[in-house]
């Protein structure tokens, strides 16, 4: 403060410092804004502090204001008060305020150009960090280690893994070795971009050959890979290696430690490490309840929360969240009102939209229709799609049409802004259902079968590689929408299950119980211990990369053509002239039965494509026949209950190619849709994250597991069990790096096969269908008169309600 001579003034400059370095910005600025009311306005000492903590809380308003003051008393010209506002703008995400304060600064050390690097970073452009880089090379100051760090970071993060490394290994020609800020860099950003392989590599490279010692945060940035793909042996092994180097013990390895066993699945281990922290952080409790929660322990998360409590440990937002999911799912109605009653009074936590959708779950399942209602109508802002959601499930499941309709008007509206949607699926296909009569003329008139030229992304791009011709580039819908993407941080609590085949043949209760939550909860999980052969993996996607690879005119003896359904090489869906078109090309076959073949379309390039391809159709048909016959006894049924509902299983093979884009946030590779089949199963490349599935309201990414084949339930499957299981959007996005090739197969039935919910999923009289009954494929052909149409903006999934439909109808008038 200016009256820093003063014993109190200074007392009051070490207060705001020492707030700041603990973490306590509130409290930072609440001393400052007491020294103001004093007549005492901040000094130069004092104002790096105080901007640090307006960045910390995120507060621009405050920050600016302390801006202002630095400007009118020259303080701005000072390195270290230039430096502190760069970084401010940087952490509230204001990029250019924080380039024009860089622009006129009139003397920048490297401290100055660094901070411009790393704020150019965090922000995620490492392309204008390098320049800034180049900038400071060419001015002549010296680049120093975290100069160089934060570089690697940007770039590792970027998923750039070429460039990153490149940085690393070229540190060193400028005289700045690589330390362990490097290492972690490369680490941590690997992790963060989903490179977990690069990851991994990486640190066994730092530990065998580098000399350097990996740090307490090398290992917490590690784990979250073991996390993600649910590897808990690569898990254990850090571990131990952290024990050997005597870090485990620090609050963030114990508390990763915690989170990966307990997304592993393991969670005894989990339980053990907790048990061991002497120190505890409200990170490590809630990574234990969420642990708890997510793999059925309901009763043990709640019992930790009140243990959590009982510690004066102060709850926070994720911590209710994880408990009122908890309270959910085990029904505990009474406590979950309490809790969410008294989170603003004994926590000062404000509900938000994912508290009240937690309670209109935990009340809707236990059937409190009303007070759920109730309590959206108390929401003092606006109820998001998530909330709506949860009335809308409950009243499916206790049968209630009129408050189903209500929900329903809430998520069509709010749909109808946001486009994507799962009611504007169903709005459209009330229209298909009572325009049937005119569909069937249409489809007479053989306009519905048509199918588009063969043109290809791939050789557009082999043309020019950094044209995206205007009929792929999505509008600013879709491009809010694909900014909507889960950001892995976001993503702690919610990994996709990973179901093991082998522990689910063998009748394995747990492994049936987490199948039939995956089905419930996520639609998707990952297959793994499913025996396919790793080597016939590998020959599948080498055929498949081989046949992409080969000359257009090679493909285009196999593309599609008007006579049969969409099989065949060509571009991705097509919907009319005037619809955005996805970025990739696929080639469709009929795999089983096997009179459906019909070689034009099978590849004679390379020559071992059909053997591969039909071994490879084999053992999936395998696998899908395990968790058809695991979902049949979870449905009521005998083992062959649902494979016998197939009449005739009708195997389709769909392999994607999506070729890099130059500017991938701008296209889709495959729109959002569901799949019209009973399950598919996604053979999809290791390294590269493209698949991303509806969840929560957002899009997450499905990171690839190592030969895991990814499942999900089809909409025939979500009929079945009336909604039960549910079908769930999904969409496909490129990267600039490289093409991403997936197989899907979707296991469907025969044509003729009535599809309707199963008594047993209805449970008895008085409960409601939700779908009407029709034949699979007149459901087809309406699934592909919708995008064919155009009246959607995406593909959208069509369902055959009945109830369900009047919902709708009535929402409509
Ligand atoms: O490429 C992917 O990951 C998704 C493909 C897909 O959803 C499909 O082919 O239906
Ligand atoms: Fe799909």
């Amino acid at each position: 403060m200016r009256c820093r001579r003063t014993k109190a003034g200074r007392r009051v400059i070490t207060l705001i410092c020492a707030r700041t370095r603990q973490g306590r910005y509130v409290e930072a600025l609440e001393l400052l804004r007491d020294a103001q009311r004093h007549g005492h306005p901040p000094g130069r000492y004092v104002l790096p502090s105080l901007l640090r903590a307006c960045g910390g809380l995120s507060d621009l308003n405050s920050g600016e204001k302390l801006h202002g003051f630095a400007v009118r008393s020259s303080f701005v010209s000072d390195a270290f008060v230039g430096c502190a506002l760069i970084d401010m703008y940087c952490r509230c995400g204001c990029i250019d305020s924080a380039r024009k304060v860089f622009d006129f600064m009139p003397k920048r050390d490297a401290a100055v150009w660094n901070s411009m690097v790393s704020g150019y970073v965090r922000l995620g452009f490492a392309g204008d960090s390098m320049r800034i880089f180049r900038n400071m090379i060419l001015g002549g100051v010296e680049a120093d280690s975290s100069t160089w760090n934060s570089l690697i970071f940007g770039f590792s993060s970027a998923g750039d893994v070429r460039m990153a490394l490149y940085l690393s290994r070229t540190m060193g020609v400028y005289g700045v070795e690589p330390d362990v800020f490097s290492w972690t860099s490369l680490i941590s950003g690997f992790v963060r971009s989903f490179h977990n392989r690069e990851a991994f590599e990486t640190f066994r490279q730092m530990t065998a050959t580098s000399g350097v010692r990996p740090s307490s945060v090398t290992i917490s940035s590690l784990l979250p890979a073991c996390a993600s793909v649910a590897d808990g042996k690569c898990g254990m092994i850090l571990h131990g290696y952290a024990v050997v180097i005597g870090v485990h013990s620090e609050l963030f390895v114990s508390s990763s430690l915690v989170d990966m066993y307990a997304k592993c699945g393991f969670i005894s281990d989990a339980v053990n490490v907790f048990a061991e922290m002497t120190r505890k952080s409200t990170v490590s409790w809630n990574s234990m309840i969420f642990g708890y929660a997510n793999n059925g322990y309901c009763g043990d998360a709640i019992n930790l929360y009140h243990q959590m409590e009982n510690d004066g440990v102060k709850p926070d937002h994720l911590t209710l969240t994880a408990v009122l999911t908890a309270c959910s799912h085990a029904g505990m109605v009474g406590l979950g009102r309490a809790l969410f009653h008294s989170m603003q009074k004994e926590y000062g936590i404000q509900p938000r939209l994912e508290h009240y959708a937690c309670m209109v779950d935990l009340l809707g399942r236990a059937g409190h229709l009303v007070e759920a209602y109730n309590l959206i109508k108390e929401i003092p802002m606006e109820a998001d799609l998530f909330v709506w959601g949860a009335l809308l499930g409950a009243c499916r499941n206790h049968g209630n049409v009129e408050l189903a309709k209500l929900a329903a008007s809430h998520l069509v509206k709010l749909e109808t802004e946001k486009c994507g949607s799962y009611l504007m699926m169903s709005n459209i296909l009330a229209d298909a259902g009572r325009q049937q009569v005119q569909i069937e003329a249409v489809m007479t008139e053989s306009s519905f079968y048509r199918s588009p030229p063969v043109e290809s992304v791939q050789e557009l791009v082999r043309r020019d590689p950094t044209r995206i011709p205007d009929e792929y580039v999505r509008d600013d819908d879709d491009h809010d929408e694909q900014g909507d993407a889960v950001q892995p941080h976001h993503f702690s609590s919610l990994q996709l299950p990973v179901v093991d085949l082998s522990l689910l043949s063998g009748g394995h209760p747990d492994e049936a119980h987490k199948l039939d939550m995956a089905c419930r909860e996520w639609g998707f999980f990952q297959v793994v211990n499913h025996g396919v052969d790793e080597e016939l993996l590998l020959k599948t996607k080498d055929v498949t990369d081989k046949f992409f690879e080969l000359p257009f005119e090679e493909k285009l003896k196999h593309s599609l053509d008007t006579e049969r359904f969409m099989e065949g090489y060509g571009r991705s869906y097509a919907g009319p002239k005037d619809q955005k078109r996805d970025w990739g090309d696929m080639l469709m076959l009929m795999v089983y039965p096997e009179k459906f073949r019909s070689s034009k379309y099978w590849p004679s390039s390379p020559p071992e494509f059909m053997e591969v391809i039909e071994a490879f159709s084999a053992e999936v048909n395998r696998v899908a026949r395990e968790i058809l016959a695991a979902l049949s006894l979870l449905m009521g049924m005998n083992r062959d209950g649902l494979l016998e509902l197939h009449k005739e299983v009708v195997q389709v093979l769909r392999a994607n190619y999506y070729p890099p884009c130059c500017k991938p946030h701008q296209v889709v590779g495959i729109s959002p849709h569901s799949d019209a089949c009973t399950i598919t199963l996604l053979l999809q490349d290791d390294q590269t994250t493209g698949l991303q599935i509806q969840h929560a309201g957002k899009w997450a990414p499905v990171q690839p597991i190592p030969n895991a084949l990814v499942a999900n339930v089809g909409d025939v499957l979500e009929i079945w069990s009336n909604g039960r299981y549910k079908s769930i959007e999904h969409r496909a996005m490129p990267n600039s790096a490289r093409a991403r090739i997936s197989l899907a197969s979707f296991v469907c039935l025969n044509s003729d096969a009535e599809i309707e919910p199963l008594e047993a999923a209805v449970g008895g009289a008085g409960h409601t269908k939700m779908y009407g009954k029709i034949k699979y494929g007149d459901y087809v052909k309406r699934v592909w008169e919708t995008i064919q149409s155009g009246k959607t903006k995406f593909m959208q999934r069509v369902k055959l309600q009945s109830e369900y439909s009047q919902v709708i109808d009535h929402v409509k008038e």
